[in-house]
């Protein structure tokens, strides 16, 4: 089955949908038996899709969880209240007190403060590595490294990591591989095919595709399905089926979305690399990006986000730049319809195991499916408040 096909039919089993094309919306707490044996039956199965409590799934998950599982590539999809539970859960299911992580330097900030202020309570030492260490990683790995951790591109820096590379490395010492395939999505990296155990995405994000729903979601391996799942049990993971119908109907779109944001950002940032002062766009396309090798050996795509570094600037051309935008609206997240814009003064101060070579501002944007026409002359009145 062709991508586009698998994502139209992408979790749409009988079982859960019936006759009818979408699943319910399902809301559960309490699932009541009528028997005994079909009370043990669902005991049983309790970790099968069978239906037995709501914290367990009821069949808006099973089927929003069987879309990401065939999208993927994987044995099983935990899903989560947010990426970045996803990412803490997928992590702690690995690791116990005395263990030791590589984690990638240029990772999303929330993923940096969880290795540093909860990681480090329960004992589990976090060694920050250079997203393109490539062989060299080797000597950053110890005989208690339990989980090499990636996020490719970095999104805020856009640094393309060598995943199968660093991966078959990791696999070598017996590390479990987690990748944060948020940006890609597995529409434009499928993560299992490069060597990845735990794949993760903030479907937040494109998944959702409309910026109205917080979700993450967690697809491992056959080998590490089992453990992810119970341990995203056991910490009481689950997901409102409202979300989830939600999500499921953002997936619908994902292929179709992707193509139109990466169409529009490609134009955008050929706009931005001819400005005279713009010193570098990070954009995996652009042979400018730290990794652009492997975005064209690995990646089938990309999407909207990009950043790009001034030549010179400060914060209060920066403020200029960024307010009185009439497209560009300032804002966290990215993945949804809209087009955003954030700008960072201190890129250094977000990372401790690499020098940021630059000290102008950063500008991030996420390209959203208005008229690129629109976007790019909002852009060129931004640098001229710029000065
Ligand atoms: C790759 C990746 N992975 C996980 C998450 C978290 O998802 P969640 O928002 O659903 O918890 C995200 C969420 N992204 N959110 C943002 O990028 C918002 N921007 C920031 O946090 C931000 C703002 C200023 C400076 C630096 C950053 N930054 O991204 O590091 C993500 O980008």
């Amino acid at each position: 089955m062709k991508k586009q096909t698998k994502i139209v039919n992408a979790g749409r089993s009988k079982k859960w949908t019936g006759n009818v094309v979408n699943p319910p919306v399902e809301r559960a707490s309490t699932v009541v038996f009528d028997s005994i044996k079909e009370m043990k039956h669902a005991t049983a199965n309790r970790g099968n899709q069978v239906l037995f409590y709501g914290r367990r799934g009821t069949s808006t998950s099973f089927a929003f969880s069987d879309a990401m599982t065939e999208l993927e590539g994987g044995a099983g999809c935990a899903l989560y209240p947010s990426g970045t539970a996803a990412i803490t859960n997928a992590i702690l299911s690995f690791v116990e007190t005395g263990d030791h992580i590589l984690m990638v330097d240029t990772a999303y900030e929330p993923t940096r403060d969880f290795c540093d202020k909860v990681l480090t309570k329960l004992g589990i030492e976090t060694t920050y590595y250079d997203p393109l260490i490539g062989d060299n990683i080797t000597e950053l790995i110890k005989d208690n490294t339990k989980v090499l951790f990636l996020e490719s591109p970095g999104s805020l820096t856009m640094e393309v990591q060598d995943v199968p590379r660093l991966a078959k490395i990791a696999h070598e010492h017996g590390c479990v591989v987690i990748l944060d395939n948020t940006w890609a999505s597995p529409i434009n990296f499928q993560p299992f095919e490069h060597g990845v155990d735990i794949s993760i995405q903030a479907a937040t994000k494109y998944v959702v595709g409309h910026s109205d729903v917080m979700l993450g979601t967690a697809t491992a391996t056959k080998a590490h399905w089992p453990q992810l799942r119970e341990n995203s049990y056991l910490m009481g993971q689950c997901t409102s089926p409202d979300d989830l119908y939600l999500a499921m109907r953002g997936i619908r779109t994902l292929g179709v979305r992707l193509k139109q944001h990466e169409h529009n950002a490609l134009k955008v940032a050929h706009y931005v690399a001819q400005r005279n002062d713009v010193d570098v766009v990070l954009h995996p396309a652009f042979e400018s990006c730290p990794g652009h090798q492997y975005f064209k050996r690995d990646f089938l795509g990309s999407n909207g986000l990009f950043s790009f570094v001034f030549k010179s600037g400060n914060a209060k051309s920066l403020e200029a730049f960024l307010e009185g935008m009439e497209h560009f609206k300032m804002g966290y997240s990215w993945g949804g319809f809209e087009s955003l814009v954030i700008g960072v003064n201190n890129v250094q101060n977000l990372r401790s195991a690499t020098k940021w070579p630059y000290d102008a501002p950063l500008v991030r944007l996420h390209i959203g499916l208005e008229d690129v026409d629109d976007l790019i002359e909002d852009l060129d009145k931004a640098f001229d408040r710029f000065h």
